[in-house]
């Protein structure tokens, strides 16, 4: 069952077209991740599914209803973490957990979320004190303290050290395994390829492609990326034209060069003909970062080192 439908969104600041025609579904307990380079529209797509803006043509539908007209209705339903908090920087984690949850029918235990985020010692810390982590680890609870249907989460991980990244993904597979569907925007592939159990690409307003992580890999995949780099510019069409390549993109003087298993020796004498060789050449197995590459063009910026 589809809880989430966007037909043909399209949506325009001032003239210029951000969100230019993205349709998808999300289906009823599934973590569904949008990914895509900053600024592509990401937050804005989002934030007309969570009632935010009003798109300027086509359509929503967010369990079954409008989110424009039905925003009372959905909020009680719809849990959405926002990128940066409108709280006062003197209510303490413990108070804004506490109020948030009296918005709610049939909140969480506030204590409970404490503890499985990782809060409990910061309970009584005013806001403004709270470190960039713990602040997003009060964002995620507060989206999850209604109890909600649907989790809306932007950038869950922005901020946080390794280590509570992955405790932060237990935490939203565990969240799914009690029937939350998850809608999670994200620009690190590590954690859309961990999480998600499909993913849209977005780029330039569009969806690029729609798949589950391995479908997406499986597009280039074909088995091997190379990496490297040339002394002087390569014929890169000469390089797409290979037999055995699927993809070639230029990432700012590294050559990633995706295909079959063949595509090593074709391209070591393609780059001969060339009077060109590989520095530095890396030959690995294609990542869902490497799709990324191959289907948008571009790198995903800012995954952590
Ligand atoms: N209220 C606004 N008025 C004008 N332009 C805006 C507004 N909000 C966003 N934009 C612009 O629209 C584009 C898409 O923004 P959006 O936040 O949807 O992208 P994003 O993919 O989520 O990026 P990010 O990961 O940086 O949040 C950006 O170029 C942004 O500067």
């Amino acid at each position: 069952m589809a809880v989430i439908e966007v037909n043909n969104l399209t949506k325009r600041y001032a003239d210029r077209t951000v969100v230019a025609d993205v349709s998808f579904t999300v289906e009823a307990g599934e973590i569904f991740g949008i990914i895509g380079r900053n600024g592509v529209g990401k937050t804005t797509t989002v934030e007309c599914i969570s009632g935010l803006r009003v798109p300027d043509g086509g359509t929503v539908a967010v369990l079954g209803l409008d989110p424009q007209r039905h925003g009372v209705q959905l909020r009680r339903q719809v849990g959405v973490q926002l990128q940066e908090s409108a709280l006062q920087d003197r209510i303490t984690v413990r108070e804004a957990l506490g109020l948030f949850a009296s918005f709610y029918p049939d909140p969480a235990r506030p204590e409970q979320l404490m503890d499985e985020l990782g809060l409990t010692a910061s309970r009584d810390t005013a806001y403004a004190k709270l470190s960039g982590g713990q602040k997003q680890r009060l964002s995620i609870a507060l989206a999850l303290v209604g109890n909600p249907k649907i989790a809306i989460l932007d950038e869950l991980t922005t901020g946080l050290d390794p280590q509570a990244r992955r405790e932060t993904w237990q935490l939203i597979s565990g969240v799914r395994d009690r029937g939350v569907t998850i809608l999670l925007v994200t620009h690190f592939m590590d954690e859309a390829e961990r999480l998600c159990d499909r993913i849209a690409v977005i780029h330039d307003g569009r969806v690029a492609a729609l798949d589950t992580p391995d479908g997406l890999t499986a597009r280039i995949a074909t088995g091997q990326v190379l990496r490297f780099r040339t002394k002087s510019p390569a014929d890169l069409d000469a390089l797409r034209a290979l037999p055995a390549v699927s993809s070639v993109v230029d990432t700012d003087g590294d050559l990633v060069v995706a295909g079959t298993a063949e595509a090593l020796p074709e391209a070591i004498v393609e780059l001969s003909r060339q009077h060109l060789i590989p520095i530095g050449l890396k030959v690995e197995q294609a990542t869902l970062d490497d799709a990324f590459i191959a289907i948008t063009g571009t790198a995903p910026t800012g995954d952590p080192a």
